[in-house]
């Protein structure tokens, strides 16, 4: 039925939807002018993101693997970007970070890793630091457990959250070595990721099982880890007994030198 927008109750409805609605052309505008990509390396099952700015066409790369630096870098050039930052969510044990060879490829862009890791890159950045692409931001949040340095990259609409090993589709990082603490990542996935609108989507550093995105809503109600207690996810990540990494005894020395071994970042 047509109502004439001078109707009382029309004008009440589309006062109270003003503000949702406005917020939603935002995210869409917002959206419309980013450029998102998720890329894959089978080897260690590893995600990474293109994101950019359409119009400045300033863009980043999180979690790039060494193995796969030139095909990044290629992307980036067909698509007439400008790296300005190779981001690291933390120190890897399962593959080495492509953003030491991503420097020598795209002359002008920064490595990135968070203070606490521990390693070596052109920018060491703290919980509330943020890194910016044209008209976009990447909030980093510290998300520690899996290792100490671990961030998670929040897009400032807070539509995506780049969580690295903090919180993967069902899953979590392990946390038996490399400064791992069960109780420590419970914290960090319920107070910094959990935190987050619940359609946030969540993309993780990795998939075992051949997913690519879940939502906060999703792993705050069906993670089989998390929806636990504090004391009985302890438990489990204490026992999960999973062989260590193939690649650990090179992939972490060299994360600590971003990704190369001779060279300082
Ligand atoms: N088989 C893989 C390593 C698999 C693994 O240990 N993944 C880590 C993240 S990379 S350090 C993890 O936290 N897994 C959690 C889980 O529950 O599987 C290899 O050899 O590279």
């Amino acid at each position: 039925m047509w109502l004439p927008r001078s109707c009382p109750a029309v004008a009440a409805t589309l006062r109270a939807l003003a503000v949702p609605l406005r917020a939603h052309g935002t995210r869409q505008a917002q959206r419309q002018r980013m450029l998102f990509r998720q890329l894959f390396e089978p080897e260690s099952c590893t995600y990474t993101y293109l994101l950019a700015d359409l119009k400045t066409k300033e863009a980043v790369l999180i979690d790039p693997v060494l193995e796969m630096a030139k095909r990044d870098a290629e992307l980036v050039r067909e698509l007439g970007l400008h790296l300005v930052y190779a981001a690291n969510t933390h120190c890897h044990a399962d593959h080495i970070t492509g953003t030491g060879l991503l420097k020598k490829l795209l002359p002008g862009c920064c490595s990135v890793i968070s203070k606490d890791s521990g390693a070596l890159a052109d920018i060491l950045i703290c919980e509330g630091d943020a890194l910016e692409f044209g008209a976009f931001t990447l909030e980093a949040r510290s998300t520690p457990g899996h290792t100490d340095g671990c961030l998670t990259y929040v897009l400032n609409d807070r539509t995506m959250a780049f969580t690295g090993d903090a919180l993967l589709i069902r899953g979590c990082g392990r946390t038996d070595f490399q400064q791992g603490s069960p109780e420590t990542l419970y914290h960090s996935v319920h107070e910094k990721i959990f935190t987050l609108p619940g359609d946030c989507l969540i993309y993780p550093a990795h998939d075992y099982m051949g997913q690519m995105v879940s939502t906060v809503e999703e792993e705050r109600t069906l993670n089989p880890r998390l929806t636990q207690s504090c004391e009985t996810f302890v438990q489990l990540m204490n026992n999960l007994n999973l062989p260590y990494p193939k690649q650990i005894d090179v992939a972490i020395p060299a994360n600590l030198k971003c990704g190369i071994q001779d060279a300082a970042s």
